[in-house]
């Protein structure tokens, strides 16, 4: 496919996201090495490619979804919970709407610039109408639980339906959960940089709303406040109608959808990673990244206010392990 994605320059270096066969050995080596690569034949959902805004429309029923209204093109993630719990004069970056399927068509197909972008997530559940509870029972699930069961993955703990604007940017951020992401609508740029990137992409504290996401801003880099983007390595891919991308658990993703259709539609599979990790030296990144959050999580339990956590972890650290 044509790679659409010429336009964009980065700072640092970018290889590609090796494009296999899901029959290839190699891809299977990949997903058990916890190592991103873009499945170009899994067929996993072969009978969402049809969902285009009209069709989800027209079949997805009258339930409210999910939907998030932005004054820019960034969606960037933030915790309810640690809003009220620890940051009450966080500023919430996107307004959460529930508001119909149909209801947010007509807001799609009447847009003008100017106006909030808008990003529709919603988990897929019983609610959905039968034509598409149909679509979803054949999905290739044969292959996705012997995919599954051989690399001892966890439940799939959740389907999310994406459809995204034109231009929506989901900005640097991990997840705790391995991700097999399936483009079926347009064309997304994904930008993946491996777990042991935690010092160079500076992730909010554990108990900031923004908890997972990075501070910094990979295309507008202020390398004074976080000098460790300047050795930041990525590997991207763009993504089109068919293809499967792995993004392993803990792996850092910036996704966009590209101008080359009005709208993109995906839907990601959340599994949880395995249960017990075999503790062998040396300790994988994503281990330590584990092991950091949990420190995080105590030290706030134990100190119960930010400012006595910062305080706290400085004294730990500054003129002692610097
Ligand atoms: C930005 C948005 C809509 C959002 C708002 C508020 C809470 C959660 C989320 C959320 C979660 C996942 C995605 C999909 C994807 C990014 C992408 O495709 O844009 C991704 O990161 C993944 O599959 O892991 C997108 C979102
Ligand atoms: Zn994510």
């Amino acid at each position: 496919m044509a790679d659409i994605d010429y336009e964009t320059k980065y700072f640092f270096p970018v290889k590609p996201i090796p494009r296999l066969s899901c029959r290839d050995p190699e891809a299977l080596r990949l997903i058990s090495s916890e190592k991103p690569v873009v499945l170009t034949d899994a067929k996993l959902c072969d009978s969402a490619l049809k969902w285009n805004l009209d069709y989800l429309a027209q079949h997805i029923g009258p339930a409210k979804h999910v939907v998030f209204a932005s004054q820019c093109d960034e969606f960037k993630y933030y915790d309810e919970t640690k809003i009220s719990q620890y940051c009450p004069n966080f500023k919430r970056p996107t307004q959460r709407l529930e508001i119909t399927f149909q209801e947010f068509a007509n807001k799609l197909t009447q847009w003008n610039p100017g106006q909030e972008k808008l990003y529709l997530q919603q988990g897929l559940n019983s609610s959905v109408g039968t034509v598409i509870a149909a679509d979803f029972v054949s999905f290739n699930w044969p292959w996705l639980n012997a995919q599954t069961k051989t690399q001892g993955w966890g439940t799939l703990t959740s389907n999310l339906l994406l459809v995204a604007m034109a231009g929506n940017v989901t900005p640097v951020h991990y997840d705790e959960q391995q991700n097999l992401f399936c483009q079926l609508v347009g064309h997304k740029r994904c930008i993946l940089f491996s777990p042991d990137h935690h010092d160079r992409l500076y992730p909010h504290p554990v108990y900031h709303p923004h908890d997972r996401q990075s501070q910094a801003d990979i295309f507008k880099p202020d390398f004074d406040k976080f000098p460790g983007l300047r050795q930041i390595s990525a590997q991207s891919a763009v993504l089109g109608p068919g293809d499967v991308l792995y993004i392993p658990i803990y792996w850092w993703h910036h996704i966009s959808s590209l101008h080359n259709h009005p709208y993109t539609v995906s839907i990601n599979f959340w599994y949880k990673g395995a249960s017990t990790d075999m503790v062998i030296y040396p300790l994988l990144d994503r281990q330590k990244v584990a092991i950091m959050r949990n420190i995080e999580k105590m030290i706030m339990d134990a100190l119960k206010k930010p400012t006595e956590v910062d305080q706290f972890f400085q004294s730990l650290i500054l003129g002692r392990y610097t």
